[in-house]
């Protein structure tokens, strides 16, 4: 039976998918469903209206929303939604995601985005965040969360190895 899913992954162009992908595959690591879609506030309005107003409705519970640049998605989004939003400042060519950055974490007061790190890792974290807040309500989710932790701590080895 197909369920729908809880999480979404929006972003503002193919382009930051290489990026976005992380987040899809940590989700995809702790067996969570998730919904990925293009949506631009700059390039598609019409198509980040219909997305963000009727994503509740929808059954989404978290949204994981990274654009580049100018990133205004994840606060557009965080505008009509009252559920959690969490920004990925995608690394930008000529500012290195600075502006991305920038873009996503200074919201004002009221309208929160949860904002993660630039680039890959921001992806990441976004993804296992997301899934934590599921885990709050799903024990079993819990259990994968620990479990990652648990794999994550046993592949650091104790001795750097020689790289040369
Ligand atoms: N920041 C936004 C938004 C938005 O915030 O709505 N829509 C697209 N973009 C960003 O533009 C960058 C370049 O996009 P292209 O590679 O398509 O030119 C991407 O990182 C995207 O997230």
């Amino acid at each position: 039976m197909l369920t729908q899913p809880q999480i979404a992954i929006v972003m503002g162009s193919q382009s930051d998918w290489p990026t976005m992908r992380l987040a899809a595959e940590t989700l995809e690591a702790l067996e969570v469903e998730y919904e990925a879609r293009i949506v631009s506030a700059h390039r598609t309005p019409e198509r980040l209206f219909e997305f963000a107003s009727n994503a509740r409705a929808e059954g989404f519970k978290v949204i994981i929303a990274g654009a580049g640049g100018a990133a205004h998605l994840p606060g557009m989004i965080a505008a009509m939604t009252p559920l959690p939003v969490f920004g990925v400042p995608v690394r930008s060519k000529s500012l290195n995601g600075q502006d991305s950055l920038l873009s996503i974490v200074q919201m004002p007061g009221g309208i929160p985005v949860g904002t993660l790190a630039i680039g890959e890792p921001g992806a990441i974290n976004a993804a296992l965040i997301a899934a934590a807040v599921l885990a709050l309500f799903d024990d079993d989710l819990a259990d994968r969360l620990d479990r990652y932790r648990a794999r994550q701590t046993a592949a650091v080895p104790l001795f750097p190895a020689d790289t040369e």
